[in-house]
């Protein structure tokens, strides 16, 4: 029999209240090793309230976020600062694009490579062999991530300059520069046109395939999300209401009641 994938990313009955609103509802997901799974639901469902909680924006009222670093020890992240979660190698992107739109693109990335360096300030001011060594990399790999992503020729554009799908492209270059195992991608197709969205839909199923890294995805785009997902999760009204491949999600009378309420038919 077949070897089950390892978990990666383990979240029991997650549940976070602001005042007297439940956002999330005692939500169980896992991710494991090699998977593209996308999280989904109609508009105010909870998704990215989820999100922010296993990315150390919120400390879940209720719940347990465990995560096992392939090559790391498993631990408990409750409440672990953003900065903490991108170390050990869990890195996201925003629904709202968060570039540092007056640097230029290499520069976004070379940002999101700062929390794998040991530059220290003293080190950075005396320019010594290591640190240049270490800038010589950081650059490398910024010029490498951006090939990865189409962006290798536009490296000395100012961010703000690249059209909307560019930029999003950009913010995922950015994330990956930090060797996520897993990369949580909110909305990545918002505002994009067809033609972006389709190299959207090859860009991430490369990441996961070629560099080996697990996605969970936040999407509104359905073609997308049954395109490239190999499991599913259905949020609504900040409970999970269905679990399971593309085929059974389709089917699903829940998921259909759901988006037929929202007033969507694309489910
Ligand atoms: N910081 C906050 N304080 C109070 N309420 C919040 C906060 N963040 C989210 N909410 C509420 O929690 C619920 C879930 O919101 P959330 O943004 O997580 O949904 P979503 O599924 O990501 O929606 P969308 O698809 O529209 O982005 C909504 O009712 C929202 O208004």
């Amino acid at each position: 029999m077949a070897e089950a994938a390892a978990k990666l990313l383990e979240v029991r009955e997650l549940t976070m209240d602001f005042g007297g609103l439940r956002a999330v509802d005692s939500v169980t997901l896992e991710v494991c090793e090699n998977e593209i799974v996308a999280l989904i639901g109609p508009n105010g469902a909870g998704k990215t309230t989820f999100f922010n909680c296993v990315t150390g924006i919120y400390k879940p009222t209720r719940g347990e976020i465990l995560v096992h670093p392939p090559n790391g020890q498993s631990r408990k992240i409750n409440g672990m600062k953003p900065n903490r979660v991108t170390e050990i190698g869990m890195a996201r992107t925003f629904q709202n694009i968060r570039l540092f739109q007056n640097m230029t693109v290499l520069e976004n990335v070379m940002i999101g490579r700062h929390c794998r360096t040991n530059t220290s300030i003293l080190g950075a001011i005396l320019r010594s062999p290591k640190v240049l060594g270490e800038e010589r990399e950081t650059v490398e790999k910024g010029y490498s991530l951006l090939e990865k992503v189409g962006l290798a020729d536009v490296a000395d554009e100012f961010a703000k300059n690249l059209p909307y799908g560019a930029q999003r492209r950009l913010e995922i270059a950015r994330a990956m520069a930090t060797d996520p195992f897993l990369l949580l991608l909110d909305e990545p197709a918002a505002g994009m046109n067809p033609q972006e969205t389709k190299e959207l839909d090859e860009l991430i199923v490369r990441i996961g395939k070629e560099e080996g890294i697990a996605i969970l995805l936040i999407e509104h785009d359905m073609k997308l999300v049954m395109n490239i997902s190999e499991r599913i999760y259905v949020m609504e009204y900040g409970k999970k209401i269905a679990q399971g491949s593309p085929q059974e999600i389709r089917t699903n009378p829940k998921v259909i009641e759901a988006y037929l309420g929202e007033g969507g038919d694309d489910a």
